[in-house]
């Protein structure tokens, strides 16, 4: 079996408020980019690694990589204006068939154990996403400006890496952007495939606001 693992990166970091784009922010003293794909690197299943960047950024992490002397072998595929279009670019890049993780660039202290298991359970069932349980309560925002309590226990949290068979998730990709599309498994799940769920981390947290970064730069002090 082959395995790929489509690392996005093509986002601009509107919520981080930095002038460099949160992916290339340091973290344990490098680009938290490359922490996601030195963790996709660890994996024994060997995934070949691909890249999605903003076009405009492709020198600059060439620049990068020299610097910090990152010689991870990975391919590197033009963004797009979504998330959407930044993964069916990189999609588009696999040729072969196989088993692929898509797996946000912002989550770098995912571990090797959910890398592991998130291939493993795709490949027997087709899919599988992570998720975890919220910790706050939740309110549904009602078009009439009011709102109304949500029951937290048919609440889930979705994260990456989402993982899907190759030929199914380019299938899935081949409909037009919609709002709704946040993720793969929405994506997926609107061309009528079940999402089969497995147990997310708490650690693998999706680097956003200012804040996200100097709590992965705790937990990523706690690892090494
Ligand atoms: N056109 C886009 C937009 C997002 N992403 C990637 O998708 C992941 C999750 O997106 P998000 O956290 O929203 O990143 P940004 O879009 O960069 O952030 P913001 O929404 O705050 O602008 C990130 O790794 C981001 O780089 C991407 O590859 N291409
Ligand atoms: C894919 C994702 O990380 C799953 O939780 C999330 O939907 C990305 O959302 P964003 O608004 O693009 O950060």
């Amino acid at each position: 079996m082959k395995y790929y693992a489509v690392i996005v990166a093509g986002g601009s970091g509107n919520r981080m408020q930095s002038s460099v784009a949160k992916q290339f922010l340091l973290l344990d003293g490098k680009p938290l980019l490359m922490h996601t794909i030195e963790a996709f690197n660890r994996c024994p299943l060997n995934p070949e690694i691909l890249l999605v960047l903003n076009i405009h950024q492709h020198s600059y992490w060439e620049e990068l990589c020299a610097v910090h002397n990152f010689d991870i072998y990975h391919q590197v595929i033009k963004g797009g204006e979504q998330r959407f279009h930044s993964v069916k670019n990189g999609l588009r890049a696999i040729t072969g068939k196989g088993i692929v993780a898509v797996h946000d660039a912002v989550r770098p202290l995912v571990s090797s154990d959910l890398i592991l298991r998130s291939y493993r359970n795709a490949e027997e069932l087709g899919n599988c996403i992570p998720c975890i349980p919220p910790s706050d309560s939740a309110r549904r925002l009602l078009n009439d400006g009011t709102n109304e309590a949500l029951s937290r226990n048919e609440l889930t949290l979705v994260q990456t890496p989402q993982t899907f068979n190759v030929d199914v998730l380019k299938k899935a990709y081949q409909v037009p952007f919609r709002n709704e599309f946040t993720d793969d498994a929405s994506v997926a799940e609107y061309s009528g495939h079940n999402i089969y769920l497995i147990e997310g981390e708490r650690k693998n947290i999706k680097i956003t606001y200012p804040e996200d970064l100097e709590i992965a730069a705790i937990f990523m002090k706690n690892r090494n």
